[in-house]
């Protein structure tokens, strides 16, 4: 089966003036259609730069990106900008909201770019909000959001246009323990649906619920773990008193 996304010998080296810093020293890495993954290591090892990469947001110093069998990080801005609009969802860790836009418009705003109906696009936003629990914050400007209600906008705009790959830095870093758990049905509920799921994480409980997970260490591919497939679906968050 050709992988979904794949990374051959990716190095990533920031030159900052005289002092370079080497992010990424050579990762491969391969990511099955349909595959949840989570991307775990200390602060500073590389995580969003690796997801910044795959995203076709930044551009390898060395090695190549494979997005579904097409080699992307030699192609043009605006090859680029239009493969993630077909195939890519992202949550980052800023969530990069448009501030003059209501949150349902961010929400609607990657199902019009792809030419959907208006009518559509606000039944979708509405539905995804509702069901990441912020269905009364649809007319809020982002600013009069809290970060945790940001996020889940951030996400449900990643989510919109159902796209095949989702990839997400720190998706429940600002949220409660609910919210936490609405985020993550919400990121099962896709993986089900057949969608990939590429999440960077501090949170042991995303973590659980993944497939597999990646451990990266000083720009490396430390280890990988793949979590039993038959594993009892209790939920990570289940016992939680928040
Ligand atoms: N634009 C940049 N210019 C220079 N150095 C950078 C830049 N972006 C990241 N770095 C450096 O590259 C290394 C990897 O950073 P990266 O943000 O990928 O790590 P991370 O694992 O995501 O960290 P965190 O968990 O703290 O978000 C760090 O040493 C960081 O300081």
């Amino acid at each position: 089966m050709t992988p979904v996304l794949e990374a051959r010998d990716l190095a990533k080296t920031y030159d900052t003036g005289g002092a370079k810093v080497f992010a990424l020293r050579g990762i491969d890495l391969s990511i099955e259609s349909g595959e949840f993954v989570a991307i775990t290591g200390p602060s500073g090892c590389g995580k969003s730069t690796l997801l910044n990469l795959l995203a076709g947001l930044d551009r390898p110093t060395s090695g190549q990106v494979w997005l579904d069998g097409e080699r992307i990080d030699q192609l043009s801005e605006t090859e680029l900008a239009r493969l993630r609009r077909r195939k890519v969802g992202f949550v980052f860790q800023f969530f990069n909201l448009m501030p003059t836009l209501s949150a349902a418009e961010n929400v609607e705003l990657p199902l019009l770019l792809v030419g959907r109906g208006r009518k559509e696009a606000r039944r979708s936003a509405s539905t995804l909000m509702s069901d990441l629990g912020i269905g009364d914050k649809q007319d809020a400007a982002p600013a009069q959001l809290s970060g945790g209600e940001q996020q889940r906008v951030a996400l449900a705009r990643a989510l919109a246009n159902s796209p095949d790959i989702v990839l997400g830095d720190e998706p429940t870093g600002n949220l409660d323990s609910v919210a936490a758990r609405e985020v993550l049905t919400l990121l099962r509920a896709a993986r089900d649906r057949g969608q990939t799921l590429l999440l960077v994480t501090h949170d042991a409980r995303v973590a659980a619920a993944a497939d597999r997970v990646i451990n990266l260490r000083d720009g490396l591919v430390s280890d990988q773990t793949e979590l039993q497939p038959a594993r009892p679906v209790a939920f990570p968050f289940d016992g939680d008193s928040g």
